[in-house]
Formats: C-alpha cells, sequence, structure tokens
C-alpha cells in the first residue's frame, strides 16, 4: 500500500453550490517532493486541508471518500491533534499561523513542540537548529508580531520544521520572501525530502518547483489533470488552459530544440548550455 492515498475525495465547503474538489484520486510515497500548482481557485488549499483532515474536521460542509497517511485513516479521525505529530502545516498567511500569546521567536517555534509534550532539551535543540536553518538566531528574542511580514513567514515555517514532521504540507511559504530567501527555504525543503520527508508544496514560482520538485499535480476545477514528473507536467498541451505557465528553462529549451533543429529537447540548464557553447564554437 502507498504511504499516502486519497480515493475518490469529494468535498464542498457548507456554502459552497459546487464541490471544491471532485472525485480525486491521488498515491504518493514516502520521500517525495510534490508540487501543486494550479489557478486560482482550483481547489489546491481545500486539498491540502482535506489531506491533513482540516476539511472537513475544522471547515464541517460535505465530504466523501477516503485518505489514508502512514497508515492512518484521516476520513476516520475525529480529532486534529491526532496527526499532530505527523503532518506539519504551513499557512498561506504566516499570521495565521501565530500562536498569538508566546511574546518571542524562540519561545513561538518552541509552542508547537510544547504541545506535543516534548522534553524540555529536545525541545531546544530542535528550536535552536531550526532558528540556524533559516538564519534567525539574531532576532530569537524578538516579539514574533513585531517581525516584517518576510520574518513572520520564516518562523511560521520554522515553527512547523521544528516539529520535525513526516509529512510538511506548505501553502506558498515563500510568498513574502524575496528571491533570495526564497531559495533558500526551497533548498532547506529538498533537504528535508532528501532526509525521508514527504513534502507537497502548493506554489505558484513555477521555476523553482521545477528545479526542486520530483513530482507535479496540476489542480483544476478540483480535480488532478495532471501528475508527473516535472519536465513532463510542464510539458502538457493543456497548461494554459489550466492557468500555468512553462518555467522559462523548457521554454528556452523548446525554443532552441526548433532553432537549431534538434533531435532532442534540452530540459536542463546544463543541456541548454551545452547547446549554445556547441553552437557558438561551430561559428
Ligand atoms: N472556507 C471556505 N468556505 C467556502 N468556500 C471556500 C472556502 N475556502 C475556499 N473556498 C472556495 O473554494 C474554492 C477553492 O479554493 P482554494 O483556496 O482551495 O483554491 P486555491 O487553488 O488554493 O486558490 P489560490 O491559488 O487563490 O489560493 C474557491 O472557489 C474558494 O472560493
Amino acid at each position: 500500500m502507498a504511504y499516502i492515498t486519497c480515493d475518490n475525495l469529494t468535498y464542498s465547503y457548507p456554502l459552497s453550490e459546487e464541490p471544491v474538489l471532485n472525485d480525486l484520486s491521488f498515491e504518493a510515497q514516502k520521500g517525495e517532493f510534490i508540487g501543486i500548482v494550479g489557478q486560482n481557485g482550483s481547489g489546491k488549499t481545500t486539498f491540502c486541508h482535506a489531506l491533513r483532515g482540516f476539511a472537513p474536521l475544522f471547515y464541517k460542509g460535505e465530504f466523501s471518500g477516503q485518505i489514508t497517511l502512514a497508515e492512518k485513516k484521516i476520513h476516520e479521525m475525529k480529532r486534529l491533534s491526532d496527526i499532530a505529530d505527523l503532518v506539519g502545516y504551513v499557512f498561506q498567511n504566516p499570521f495565521t499561523q501565530m500562536s498569538g500569546i508566546e511574546e518571542t521567536v524562540f519561545q513561538e517555534m518552541a509552542f508547537g513542540l510544547e504541545n506535543l509534550g516534548l522534553p524540555k532539551e529536545k525541545i531546544i535543540n530542535n528550536v535552536t537548529r531550526t532558528l540556524t536553518d533559516l538564519g534567525l538566531t539574531s532576532i530569537q528574542d524578538k516579539h514574533p508580531l513585531y517581525l516584517s511580514g518576510g520574518q513572520q513567514q520564516k518562523v511560521a515555517l520554522g515553527s512547523v520544521l521544528a516539529m520535525n514532521p513526516e509529512i510538511l504540507i506548505a501553502d506558498e511559504p515563500t510568498s513574502q520572501l524575496d528571491p533570495a530567501a526564497t531559495k533558500e527555504i526551497f533548498s532547506l525543503l529538498k533537504e528535508n525530502q532528501k532526509n525521508g520527508k514527504t513534502i507537497f508544496l502548493v506554489e505558484h514560482k513555477i521555476d523553482l518547483l521545477y528545479e526542486y520538485a520530483t513530482r507535479i499535480l496540476i489542480i483544476h476545477e478540483g480535480k488532478i489533470v495532471v501528475d508527473d514528473k516535472p519536465e513532463i507536467a510542464f510539458l502538457d498541451d493543456r497548461l494554459a488552459m489550466f492557468g500555468v505557465e512553462m518555467p522559462n528553462i523548457l521554454a528556452l529549451g523548446q525554443l532552441l530544440k526548433e532553432t537549431y533543429s534538434l533531435d532532442f529537447l534540452p530540459t536542463k540548464q546544463q543541456e541548454i548550455e551545452e547547446v549554445l557553447l556547441f553552437y557558438r564554437d561551430r561559428k
């Protein structure tokens, strides 16, 4: 059995007229880095909420189908706390994530670990490591509510990473970060994946998803319409219809293939450089 399975998920929020998830099925193995893309309102966030039981447990509404994460039947779960140590969730808006009661960044990042009842020494180790990973050590004594949007976003992510969950679901966790910090976060997520964690990342930054994800899901009208390796998913003929752009590397690869009548499509930066150098040196 796959590590994660979703069978025929159909879900409507209490006030939605149509289902937001529409007979959606999917499975994943442990250690995948799954990028989720699709146009606004296609159901990406809702799919993430369903994965960790928030829809319907928190949002209510009508739900049918089955979800299993690491053999836990999420659709039969009665309390969200039942999977608090298995699934970490990073909200689109960091403000939603903040406890609102902790007075320093350090305490904020320790909050979830304390709720899990971990020993003090482990809490201190995890938080200290995460602060270093995210370059937040210098602001560890600041009040979380007096940080910039980007800093808050890093703290929100850190408070989840500190819990070291096996499955990490992050909804646009870099939306308020500059390009350098965004890349750092992608690298950190990649490191987590290499350590065996399973990552779900909702993102509009497709160039980075192309570089880091191992698999891409395109969601359209509540269904997964494309599910493949990035170099195949992002070549789908229907991308424009699904409101998804092609990564720059692939667009450039296609242009080179056309220009030089190549018998292959360069899909990596290194291949593109090799083609360019080859034709430059022939001149
Ligand atoms: N709490 C809610 N109650 C009712 N409808 C909701 C709720 N949250 C989202 N929706 C609706 O569900 C649909 C899917 O929304 P969702 O946020 O899952 O899409 P998305 O693909 O993540 O969009 P975006 O890229 O804009 O974040 C939209 O029509 C949205 O208006």
